[in-house]
């Protein structure tokens, strides 16, 4: 059946709704471990969708999501500002307070936030912002706007999340590299999965990582990367093979700066969408030893969003 989007809102024409039914994983996670990018979606009628927002989901409620956290065996979710929400953080602020310490969040901050709002996100469990550069999900912001904020959020301790696609990264580089603080990418930065992975495309963001060590990476949405796949459905369990060598290659030459999430609502997919348990099976395939899952999945998250835990 169709999920709801609440509120004064129609869905997306196309809008692929998440699956409610997902596997319990085959691999197991290490205890503590955390879901570093995952989403909420209103509910619209509580937490109204950005009139600036380049998609309308169905909802997705923090209880979706809490449910979903224990029942893959996630200890801690970091929940990202999705940009349907625009600047507006209430959703995300919303779930992190519901969480009892258990999520922590990512924003979206406008040049005008004031002190006391970066106050309050910070006390609600905001440790990042996040910089979008993805043209068919939000209007440009001046590097300019974005370095002010940088600098702003530096002096919290926070962190900046920034999500582009591969072919944007040369004119991007210059930015990325002169961020004052920890910079985590999206999704590998989105190589194109058919090209090889020692070619020039993938291997700049290798060297990205290689020459700046306060680039981090998610090796996340094998499901938004593969051509070949097959799909995680229907208890699949190699889903993604192509994704493969790419993630692989940064969790072993980068153990300390991986992190990985579901991506869960997986918001603007268009043709499948996967179960999110068989997802979880793909990590042993990209991380194949405990060391590396144990990095992946608690120590790094943990350093980045819970370093009083340390
Ligand atoms: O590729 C996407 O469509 C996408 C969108 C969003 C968002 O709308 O925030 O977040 C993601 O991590 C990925």
């Amino acid at each position: 059946m169709s999920k709801p989007v609440s509120g004064d809102f129609s869905k997306t024409a196309g809008w692929l709704d998440w699956f409610d039914g997902p596997a319990k994983p085959a691999f197991t996670l290490p205890a503590g471990a955390v879901d570093a990018h995952c989403h909420v979606f209103g509910p619209g009628a509580e937490f109204p969708y950005a009139p600036e927002r380049k998609y309308t989901p169905c909802d997705a409620s923090k209880a979706d999501l809490f449910a979903l956290r224990d029942h893959l065996g996630f200890a801690r979710n970091v929940i990202v500002q999705a940009t349907c929400h625009g600047a507006d953080n209430r959703a995300m602020v919303d779930a992190c307070r519901a969480s009892n310490g258990k999520a922590r969040g990512v924003a979206t901050v406008k040049r005008s936030v004031t002190d006391e709002e970066l106050q309050t996100l910070h006390e609600a469990g905001v440790r990042g912002v996040r910089f979008n550069f993805v043209k068919r999900l939000v209007d440009f912001t001046p590097k300019d706007e974005l370095m002010e904020i940088a600098s702003r959020i530096a002096k919290l301790g926070w962190h900046i999340v920034v999500y582009f696609e591969a072919q944007d990264l040369p004119e991007l580089w210059d930015f990325f590299t002169n961020l004052p603080t920890t910079v985590v990418v999206d999704h590998m930065g989105r190589p194109d999965v058919s090209l090889p992975v020692d070619g020039p495309q993938f291997e700049l963001f290798v060297k990205l990582m290689r020459e700046h060590d306060n680039i981090w990476s998610k090796v996340s949405c094998p499901e938004r990367l593969s051509v070949s796949g097959p799909k995680a459905l229907a208890g699949e369990r190699h889903a993604y093979h192509d994704v493969i060598p790419f993630a692989r290659k940064l969790v072993e030459t980068f153990p300390e700066r991986v992190l990985w999430g579901t991506d869960w609502p997986h918001p603007n997919l268009k043709d499948h969408m996967p179960d999110d348990g068989l997802l979880v099976d793909f990590i042993p395939h990209i991380a194949p030893t405990a060391e590396l899952q144990q990095q992946l999945l608690v120590n790094n998250p943990m350093r980045l969003y819970w370093p009083e835990e340390c």
